[in-house]
């Protein structure tokens, strides 16, 4: 299921770029302006359920903060269950944790250690709005993994492809961005 030449600009269109936040140097991606934009977001979700209806996926795992947005709406429209990976400090069950670098600092991602279920092997896809070194998503694929369950693949809205990311998270999962940026 490929997205149209109209729909990709749509997109395209709807994210907009930000210069020098957080730090200097930095062009980030805002996706605020796909969200407020409903034809946006529907050809955005519409995209995503098409892609992964044929999964046969048991799970959503969503990174935060962005990765939820995308991530609960997505799991709802596939009739699947939904699981936070978090920053550190903020889920009140037991957790596994990891450090990872990201463009613009250092930090620690978590999850709850049953989230997954007592299955092992559980058929997980892990989803962010954007990769940029990939440091956070490959620490997520860890995550998923070191509970008993399997990262079948990592989804980004946005992938930056001149930070080399995605080359280096290919070398540990299956990687799809619904658009790549130079
Ligand atoms: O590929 P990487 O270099 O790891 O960068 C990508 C991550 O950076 C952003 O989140 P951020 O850490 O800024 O957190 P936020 O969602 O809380 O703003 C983005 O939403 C990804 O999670
Ligand atoms: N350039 C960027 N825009 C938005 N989020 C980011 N996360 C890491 N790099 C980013």
């Amino acid at each position: 299921m490929t997205l149209s030449k109209t729909e990709k600009k749509i997109l395209e269109d709807s994210i907009r770029d930000i210069q020098d936040f957080p730090k200097p140097g930095i062009v980030f991606k805002d996706i605020t302006t796909l969200l407020n934009n409903k034809e946006a977001y529907g050809v955005l979700m519409n995209h995503l359920y098409q892609r992964y209806k044929e999964y046969n996926l048991e799970y959503i795992a969503g990174i935060d903060a962005r990765g939820f947005i995308f991530g609960a709406a997505l799991a709802q429209m596939l009739g699947i269950g939904f699981v936070p990976i978090r920053k550190k400090g903020k889920l009140p069950y037991t957790t596994i944790s990891e450090k990872y670098a990201l463009e613009y600092g250092v930090d620690e991602i978590e999850v709850h250690i049953d989230a997954f279920g007592k299955q092992i092997g559980a058929r997980v896809l892990v989803i962010d709005d954007l990769i940029a070194t990939g440091g956070t998503a490959n620490a997520a694929a860890t995550l998923v993994n070191q509970t008993g369950a399997a990262c079948i693949e990592c989804c980004f809205i946005i992938g930056l492809t001149f930070l080399d990311g995605i080359k280096k998270l290919q070398e540990k999962t299956d990687v799809y961005s619904v658009i790549e940026v130079n």
